[in-house]
């Protein structure tokens, strides 16, 4: 029978979703456990997501420099790429930071357990550590941060496919796919397709709706299709329906297509079909259902107003970034004791697809205010009457969105350069409620790209 310890907070998952809360509740002085079978702060984002996938962006893009030499008066030949140690610097920059968070560990007074945590009724939970041990806590409140996990189509052969985490886990060996397919149009199977037809890949993207990228703005995706399929190979409406091994051994992955089926060949297959919530073992004895995303207030609260879940396990923004804001305001709750102030504000948490080029955006578009009876002025900004992006010779957009009433900026969406760096100041405005009238009478740098921010918001005259 495993011991039983009574502490403040429990928290399952140290990611994004779960390490902040647990850092502020422990530096507020509260007893914290968390609990993380990866032994280490950053969950999927640092073992498999944002900072590996990243890195090797990295990498491509710098590969891609010599296409603009032309253009600037050098000359100079594409570099050769050595795919090992583009591995290898990826696998530098993961273990940096598990050394980084390994120091706020030490420095902090939670109690922090390699091992996989199950609930066993809703104050207490038990925890199996990567030693054997099995150690059991009743809290006042527990925070859910199990994340997600990658969602496998159930179609034959889908094991013939990999997911991000082949390609970004620490120590990652698949050879570099000299032929890539991959499933799935959204974030992960366009930036990595992105990717790796930088670094010299042959790639192609399935994508089962009409549109890449499901659900965002029309404009962006149009735009960010148009420059993509100059490198890659882009088929909208395609469902994917079953992966083969070939004859000469490599992949066939079979899709339909107005009605006819067809295949094509690859040497790697990307699974890039969305993520499902990781619902830890003894959820459903609180009544939520296996492997369905955990509805949450926005406080983080679920139904069950002690616990907690931010992050992916919620499916309401699933970012990194997100998931931290969420473990924060969290946090706030508890502290605060439900009477505080904090809570989500969903609409400016801004979204970013890295690929070449980037696009992003925060709050709402002309249509979503539309659709919400709201009347709006909006006012887009060219790339192509821009300074930096006429050194740089590229295209691109940057949309303002404001409230016709009160000037305030609702929404913004940027395909182009930058744009990555661009929507935080946005996301900033919107979050603040920021109005045209301010964004004109201030003044951005010249002659870099934001200063497209004030162009644009002194053309809608509010
Ligand atoms: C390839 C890829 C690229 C991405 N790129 C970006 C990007 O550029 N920018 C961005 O903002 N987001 C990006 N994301 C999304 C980002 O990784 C997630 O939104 C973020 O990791 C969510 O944090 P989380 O804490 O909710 O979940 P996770 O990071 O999944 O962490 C959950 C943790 O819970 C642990 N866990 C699971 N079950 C248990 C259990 N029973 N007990 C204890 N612990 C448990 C897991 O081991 C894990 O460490 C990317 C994702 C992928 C896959
Ligand atoms: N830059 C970032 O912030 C970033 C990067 C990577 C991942 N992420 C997060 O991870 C999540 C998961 O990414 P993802 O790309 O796996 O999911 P996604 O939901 O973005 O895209 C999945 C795509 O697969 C398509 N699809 C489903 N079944 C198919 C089939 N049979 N054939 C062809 N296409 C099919 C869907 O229509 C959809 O477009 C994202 O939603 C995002 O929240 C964020």
């Amino acid at each position: 029978m495993a011991k039983e310890e009574t502490i403040d907070t429990m928290v399952l998952g140290a990611g994004g979703g779960g390490y902040p809360a647990a850092f502020r509740l422990a530096g507020a002085g509260r007893s914290v456990v968390m609990a993380d079978p990866i032994g280490n702060l950053g969950g999927d984002c640092l073992a498999e997501g944002c900072v590996p996938s990243k890195t090797v962006r990295e990498a491509s893009l710098a590969r891609t420099w010599p296409e603009k030499y032309p253009l600037f008066g050098l000359r100079g030949t594409k570099p050769e790429i050595d795919w090992r140690r583009v591995l290898a610097h990826k696998d530098r920059v993961q273990n940096l930071r598990y050394a980084q968070h390994r120091a706020q560990i030490e420095a902090s007074t939670l109690v922090f357990l390699k091992g996989q945590a199950r609930i066993l009724d809703d104050q207490k939970v038990e925890v199996t550590t990567d030693h054997g041990d099995l150690l059991r806590y009743h809290a006042k409140q527990i925070i859910v941060a199990t994340g997600s996990r990658p969602h496998i189509l159930p179609i034959p052969g889908a094991e013939l496919a990999v997911t991000s985490h082949h390609f970004f886990r620490l120590g990652a060996d698949l050879p570099f796919p000299r032929r890539l397919v991959a499933i799935g149009g959204g974030y992960i199977g366009l930036e990595t397709a992105s990717m790796l037809q930088n670094l010299g890949a042959e790639a192609t993207v399935l994508e089962a709706t009409g549109q890449i990228l499901p659900g965002v703005d029309p404009e962006i995706a149009r735009f960010l299709h148009e420059a993509l399929a100059r490198r890659l190979r882009i088929l909208v409406d395609a469902k994917v329906t079953a992966i083969e091994r070939g004859a000469a051994g490599d992949l066939l992955v079979r899709y339909e297509r107005a009605g006819e089926a067809t295949s094509i060949a690859a040497d790697c297959v990307l699974m890039a079909t969305g993520r499902e919530p990781v619902v830890p073992e003894g959820m459903s004895n609180l009544g939520f259902a296996t492997g369905e995303k955990i509805a949450v207030d926005d406080r983080l609260r679920t139904k069950h107003a002690h616990i907690y879940a931010p992050g992916d396990i919620n499916g309401r923004s699933m970012l990194f970034h997100s998931a931290v804001y969420q473990s924060l305001v969290a946090a706030d709750d508890i502290l605060s004791e439900g009477r505080g102030n904090k809570t989500v504000d969903f609409q400016s948490v801004p979204f970013t697809v890295f690929t070449e080029p980037e696009v992003a955006w925060v709050g709402q578009t002309e249509a979503e205010a539309a659709r919400e009876n709201l009347a709006t002025v909006a006012s887009t900004y060219s790339y192509r009457t821009d300074t930096r992006a006429q050194i740089f010779d590229e295209d691109g957009f940057l949309k303002l969105v404001f409230d016709k009433k009160t000037g305030s900026l609702i929404g913004a969406q940027i395909a182009g350069i930058e744009a990555a760096q661009l929507i935080a100041p946005l996301a900033l405005a919107v979050r603040s409620g920021t109005t045209a009238e301010t964004l004109s009478y201030m003044a951005f740098p010249h002659p870099m790209i934001s200063e497209g921010i004030n162009h644009a918001a002194r053309a809608v005259g509010l």
